[in-house]
């Protein structure tokens, strides 16, 4: 690996504090056409999550050459902000050989690529004194969205509103209406009326 990204002021001192990590589970992915191209926005169940791009030969989104964008979410994922940004989500270049680092309850989603295949190394750590901590993020209060969602931030498959800001991909219409993301009480104020009403 000639090296890895790591998004600054994304602390993980929580996450790593007490010892390290106490588990991990590793796993492929693989993206080709016939298959997944790319993955939608989701938070990982890990406290910090190592994504090694190790092959073959693609094309992104935009075709270039064994790159792949992955947007992610600058807030992280609590209780208190439920899984997705009003700020801007960036994007970050994932290229062949290298590795991104991020929490796993910060949203991210890979871009589907354009041809060829792609094989990523995912590693999900977590600390389990981490999670028995105050600070856990699963432990923090849900609190109202202060604002709509960042578009980059959207999930056709958790959020209800998804279709109020871009057009589903095709052949995932199905989608409609059948996330749970944002609960009822935790609706921004504009959020369209009809959705507002539905319960987690
Ligand atoms: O393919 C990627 O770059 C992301 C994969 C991922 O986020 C996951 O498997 O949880
Ligand atoms: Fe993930």
């Amino acid at each position: 690996m000639s090296g890895a990204t790591h998004e600054s002021g994304c602390g993980m001192k929580r996450q790593t504090a007490e010892g390290g990590f106490t588990s991990h589970h590793s796993f492929m992915v693989k993206y080709k056409a016939g298959q997944d191209l790319g993955l939608d926005m989701h938070t990982d169940d890990s406290d910090v999550t190592v994504n090694v791009c190790l092959g073959k030969d693609f094309r992104g989104a935009a075709n270039q050459m064994r790159r792949t964008e992955t947007a992610v979410c600058p807030d992280e994922h609590s209780r208190r902000h439920p899984t997705r940004c009003v700020r801007p989500s960036s994007t970050v270049i994932l290229r062949l050989s290298r590795a991104l680092l991020h929490l796993g309850s910060r949203r991210h989603g890979a871009d589907d690529i354009a041809s060829g295949e792609r094989n990523n190394l995912i590693v999900w750590n977590q600390n389990a004194r981490y999670r028995a901590s105050p600070g856990y993020v699963n432990r923090q209060p849900y609190l109202r969205e202060a604002a709509p969602p960042d578009k980059r931030c959207l999930s056709y498959t958790h959020d209800r509103d998804f279709g109020d800001f871009t057009a589903y991909p095709p052949g995932l219409e199905e989608f409609r209406g059948r996330g749970w993301c944002p609960p009822a009480f935790a609706c921004y104020d504009s959020m369209a009326p009809a959705l507002k009403k539905d319960e987690l």
